[in-house]
């Protein structure tokens, strides 16, 4: 056997659609703020990345680039200018900041009711306590993908490895929700056993940043499995650099549905972004 790719790309392709559609229903555009703070080139990748998936769709950005020397003040003001800018439907700060800067403190100055991530402390209390407000995009990603591919949520174990902050600790919340209404076990660098856990599971999501983690002995034949981690790998001959994911190439043999690394998880993060600033655009104009 070998597994059906769940295609992150294409279903992102077909959700941006919708999401295009749902835009030029609004009486006005929605707008994308991103605040980016340094020069690592994979951030500064990621950030355009988000801006052209805007351009798709018809939502406007809004751009704050800051030196690597910005100070907690100023990063602090870009964030009250967002929460302040009326075009500014939602917005992210790129992650991680520079070392120096009081993270933790910088987020939660994000006015909940434009935070498109949705990783804001009040946003995951909502999540816990099953009140409407904008989702954690990577697991929000994963559920759409496995519906959009027919893969059974309802009842299915879920075992997830991994409980970061952006996604194995709210996919167990996500996915334990009555509308999913899976069973989830979520392991992490403590749990004693991991193959006892992946091996009955009927969805494996791997999101623990370890390269090749996953390996096709531990994964039920016909399970679906999804790869969330990336791990920048130099090789030592050519000097080049590739992207690795947490997910070994020969589970593809067993797994009866695959998300792979690139192409599966990644750009329903991306999607699920756009489609959060959407949600609140819509929330902002019914309510208004
Ligand atoms: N505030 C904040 N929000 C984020 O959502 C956030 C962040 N900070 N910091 C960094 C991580 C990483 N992340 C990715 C999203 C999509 C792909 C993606 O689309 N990857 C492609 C290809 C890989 C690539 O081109 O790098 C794929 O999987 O096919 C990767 C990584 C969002 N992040």
């Amino acid at each position: 056997m070998t597994a059906t790719i769940l295609d992150g790309k294409a279903t992102a392709t077909a959700i941006k659609d919708e999401l295009r559609a749902r835009v030029a229903a609004l009486p006005a555009p929605p707008g994308l703020g991103t605040i980016l703070v340094g020069d690592d080139p994979g951030s500064h990748a990621y950030v355009a990345g988000k801006h052209r998936d805007c351009a798709e769709v018809g939502i406007a950005s809004i751009r704050y680039d800051l030196p690597a020397t910005a100070t907690q003040q100023e990063v602090e003001a870009a964030v009250r200018a967002l929460n302040e800018d009326p075009a500014c439907t939602g917005y992210i700060v790129q992650l991680p900041l520079p070392a120096g800067l009081d993270e933790q403190r910088i987020l939660e100055l994000i006015d909940p009711d434009k935070d498109a991530d949705g990783l804001h402390p009040t946003n995951l209390g909502r999540l816990v306590l099953n009140i409407p407000a904008p989702l954690p995009c990577t697991p929000n990603g994963i559920v759409q993908l496995l519906r959009r591919h027919n893969v059974p949520i309802n009842g299915a174990e879920v075992t997830a490895i991994g409980r970061g902050t952006t996604a194995g600790r709210p996919l167990g919340l996500i996915f334990t929700r009555k509308s999913e209404n899976a069973t989830v076990t979520l392991c992490h660098t403590g749990t004693r056993d991991l193959a006892a856990h992946t091996r009955t599971a009927d969805i494996v999501i791997v999101a623990a940043g370890s390269a090749a983690l996953l390996t096709r002995d531990m994964v039920k034949p016909g399970a679906a499995v999804l790869d969330v981690g990336v791990t920048r790998i130099v090789d030592e001959t050519t000097g080049k650099a590739r992207l690795v994911g947490d997910v070994a190439p020969d589970v593809a043999e067993v797994a009866g549905y695959l998300a792979p690394m690139p192409g599966g998880v990644g750009p329903m993060t991306r999607a699920m972004l756009l489609a959060n600033v959407v949600d609140l655009a819509e929330r902002r104009s019914t309510n208004a």
